[in-house]
C-alpha cells in the first residue's frame, strides 16, 4: 500500500530534546474511521507522538503524513484545522461562553459570520449533549462539560483526524463516563481518532487498534483482544495487567 491509501502515516519518527532521543523509529498507519489507543509508562513519548502530529512539537526525522500530503509541506494553520486536539486541562478560554469558545476556530479560522459560528458552535455543543449550557462560562461548568466543549470546540473546524491527550485524566471518577461516552458516540459515527487514555475499558471496547509506547519505541499493536489475552511482549503484559488492577478492565460508563 503506498501511502496516499491511510489517512495518517508516521515513517520512521525521531524526536530528541537536547540530547535525549523520545521518540525512537516510530511507524504507524492509521484508516480512515480507525480508532488507535496509545498507551505506555509516564514518559515513554505518547504527548510528545501526539504532539508530532498536529506540529505543536517540532520533530526532526522521518516523516508524518495526512491524507498523503506531508504534515511539514502542509500550512500550520490548516494542519491543525484538519487535526483536531482534546487536551487533558481543557484550554478552554475562562473569559469566554462555552459557545464562544467553540464559535472562535470557526470565526478566526474557517472566516465564517458571526451568526454562522454561532449556530456551528450550537450543533456542536449540542452533539456533545451541552446546548442547554451554551451560555455558560467554564468557571460554572463541571470538569466533564468543560472536557465536552473542549470536544465540541475541535469538531466546529470539522477535522479529519482528532486527537485525545489524556481527556479524562484531570476529571473525578464520577465524570470520566460521560467524556467516554462522546468519545465512545463519535467512534461510533466514524470519526478517526488517536487516543492517550489509562481508560482499559474504553481501549478494549472502542478501539480498533492499540499501541504499545515504552521509552519512545513503539513495544507491539494489535487489536485490542489479541493485545489483551495474548501479548506478545512481556513488558507489554506487564504494563496492561498494572493498569487494569489501578483503572479496571471492564466497562466504563
Ligand atoms: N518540552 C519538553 N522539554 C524537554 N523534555 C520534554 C518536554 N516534553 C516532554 N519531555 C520529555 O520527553 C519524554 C516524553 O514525554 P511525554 O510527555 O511525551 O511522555 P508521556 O508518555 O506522554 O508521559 P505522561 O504519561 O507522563 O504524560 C519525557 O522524558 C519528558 O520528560
Amino acid at each position: 500500500m503506498s501511502r496516499n491509501d491511510h489517512l495518517l502515516t508516521v515513517e520512521d519518527l525521531q524526536k530528541s530534546y537536547g540530547d535525549e532521543l523520545v521518540l525512537d523509529g516510530i511507524d504507524f498507519t492509521m484508516d480512515a474511521q480507525d480508532v488507535q489507543v496509545l498507551i505506555g509508562p509516564s514518559g515513554s513519548g505518547k504527548s510528545t507522538l501526539l504532539r508530532c502530529v498536529n506540529r505543536l512539537t517540532e520533530f526532526e526525522g522521518g516523516t508524518i503524513s495526512l491524507d498523503g500530503e506531508d504534515v511539514m509541506a502542509m500550512d500550520v494553520n490548516e494542519l491543525r484545522r484538519q487535526v483536531g486536539m482534546v487536551f487533558q486541562d481543557f484550554n478552554l478560554f475562562a473569559h469566554l461562553s462555552a459557545r464562544e469558545n467553540v464559535a472562535l476556530g470557526p470565526r478566526r479560522v474557517l472566516g465564517k459570520s458571526k451568526a454562522e459560528a454561532n449556530d456551528r458552535a450550537l450543533d456542536e455543543l449540542e452533539r456533545v449533549g451541552l446546548a442547554d449550557q451554551a451560555d455558560s462560562y467554564p468557571a460554572e461548568l463541571s470538569g466533564g462539560q468543560k472536557q465536552r466543549v473542549g470536544i465540541a470546540r475541535a469538531l466546529a473546524m470539522d477535522p479529519k483526524l482528532m486527537l485525545f491527550d489524556e481527556p479524562t485524566s484531570a476529571l473525578d471518577p464520577e465524570l470520566i463516563g460521560e467524556v467516554l461516552g462522546v468519545m465512545r458516540e463519535l467512534a461510533d459515527e466514524g470519526m478517526t481518532m488517536l487516543c492517550v487514555t489509562h481508560e482499559m475499558g474504553f481501549a478494549r471496547q472502542v478501539a480498533t487498534d492499540i499501541m504499545f509506547l515504552e521509552d519512545g519505541r513503539l513495544v507491539e499493536h494489535g487489536d485490542p483482544e489479541r493485545l489483551f489475552t495474548d501479548p506478545r511482549h512481556e513488558r507489554t503484559e506487564q504494563f496492561l495487567r498494572r493498569l487494569t488492577e489501578l483503572h479496571g478492565g471492564g466497562s466504563e460508563s
